[in-house]
């Protein structure tokens, strides 16, 4: 252990005032496989561990343990909540400099006015934790950090334990055989309300021709039933092998998991830039080279998929140009072409205003009109009326933020909630004046398809 840690931390961890103390101590560690890592929890830790990668793979995090637990069930200020907590949390940090910044991890759900009984049971409408463990791979760097957050006298005891914890996790990651598992045996699959999500899609294209909403989002559920109880690492392996574009995000709580490949960045905030990306507007990949390239020039000119974009592009754009200086907004969207789907994108950045946080950008970006619909409010009602199911985290804002401040949300999509020897997959598609209940149908099956694939499922659409 660090000689210079030990004496000059000491002292800190031996204050003795009850008051809030958040320390940090981040060794480097050689290479280590971040699964390895993940898994090497599993025993003591089961419940309490994330994992996350962004989609161009400069950033993996794994968390294990719970240093702290921030959880929201407000209906109205669980953005304030969470930012209030991690705020006082951040204000009581003691770090050197060549510590990594820890983060704080977690999510919202979608909609916390639409909460019923469901699989979502034993999730708040917004949960947040910092780890005990953080491993971070960020710039060819792999580092280890304990964090600790106490208001004990003497926490020098608790450090020590914590320390001895870190390297036995670190020899289980780095020594003990960890190979690809093969994918759980899907016995049974059950499209959860089909006649009502094609009776809701119909109904939705009506509204919006009657001028009630201009567009709405509207998802549905398929359930599978495995064979056995799927392990957490499994479904995590799998769709980081297999969806490489996309975002991979995995968050543990009371026996199940929420995971999921998305394509969808929310918002990213680096240096007091901020970030978002407009994804909406869909079409398959095409067989042949030539058909997916005819398929993508037939998507950047749809006037349906158009529209659907667009909307999301001047919402996003207004937050822009009320949260930042120097927004950058491309005139005409690219493709977004990933393994099953290509989609049209807007990417947007900007210079943040001093003092603004990334609660405070979340709240005013969540729901987009991918996800949600325009205007706001009234399609927000439309969802609750329609979709007869609870959204839970699917849709909705998961990521991270640090003590300096900067942090990375995606847009919970391409998901499932992974209980025991059952998953919930949840897929959805905006809707306009011309959409097509058959078409919209077939589209969900292509957005299950990265789930479906990582869980042995059959792949559809
Ligand atoms: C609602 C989903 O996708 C959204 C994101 C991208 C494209 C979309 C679309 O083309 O409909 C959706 O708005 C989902 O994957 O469940």
């Amino acid at each position: 252990m660090n000689r210079k840690l030990t004496a000059t931390r000491n002292p800190q961890l031996k204050i003795s005032q009850n008051e809030l103390r958040f320390f940090t101590e981040t060794i480097d560690v050689g290479r280590i496989s971040p699964l390895a890592f993940f898994e090497a929890g599993d025993s003591s830790y089961k419940d309490e561990r994330f994992y996350w990668q962004n989609a161009d793979k400069t950033l993996t995090l794994v968390g294990i343990g719970h240093a702290t637990v921030l959880t929201s069930n407000s209906v109205n200020n669980r953005f304030t909540h969470i930012s209030t907590g991690w705020k006082k949390l951040c204000a009581a940090l003691i770090k050197e400099e060549k510590d990594m910044e820890p983060v704080l991890f977690g999510g919202f759900s979608f909609d916390p006015k639409n909460k019923k009984e469901s699989e979502w049971n034993s999730f708040p409408s917004a949960h947040f934790v910092v780890p005990s463990f953080q491993l971070t791979i960020k710039n060819g760097r792999t580092s280890i950090s304990i964090n600790l957050v106490t208001e004990t006298d003497d926490a020098m005891k608790e450090f020590d334990r914590l320390r001895d914890e870190r390297d036995r996790l670190i020899h289980i990651a780095q020594v003990e055989e960890f190979d690809v598992l093969s994918k759980p045996e899907v016995i049974w699959v059950e499209e959860v309300e089909k006649a009502q999500y094609m009776h809701a899609v119909a109904d939705v294209t009506k509204k919006i021709n009657n001028g009630e909403a201009e567009k709405v989002v509207i998802a549905r559920s398929v359930k599978l039933n495995f064979e056995q109880k799927v392990p957490a690492v499994i479904a995590l392996q799998h769709i980081s092998n297999e969806q490489q574009e996309s975002y991979h995000f995995g968050l543990q709580k009371e026996g199940q998991l929420f995971f999921g490949a998305t394509p969808e960045r929310l918002i990213e905030i680096a240096n007091g830039r901020a970030y978002s990306s407009c994804v909406a507007g869909s079409s398959k990949r095409g067989k042949s080279a030539a058909e997916d390239r005819e398929l993508g020039k037939e998507l950047l000119e749809d006037h349906k998929n158009k529209e659907e974009h667009q909307y999301v592009v001047d919402m996003i754009s207004q937050v822009f140009q009320t949260f930042c200086s120097d927004v950058e907004i491309p005139k005409v969207p690219k493709l977004m072409k990933i393994r099953d789907i290509q989609h049209l994108i807007t990417p947007i950045e900007g210079q943040l205003e001093r003092g603004i946080d990334i609660f405070r950008l979340i709240e005013a970006l969540h729901p987009t009109p991918a996800l949600g619909g325009v205007p706001r409010e009234v399609s927000m009602e439309i969802i609750r009326n329609e979709e007869n199911m609870d959204r839970g985290y699917y849709a909705a804002p998961i990521g991270w933020t640090d003590t300096s401040g900067d942090g990375e949300f995606a847009v919970a999509i391409r998901s499932a909630l992974l209980d025991g020897a059952t998953a919930y997959l949840y897929a959805g598609g905006g809707i306009v004046a011309d959409s097509e209940p058959d078409k919209e149908y077939e589209e969900t099956w292509v957005k299950f398809r990265p789930i479906m694939r990582a869980l042995g499922g059959k792949l559809n659409g």
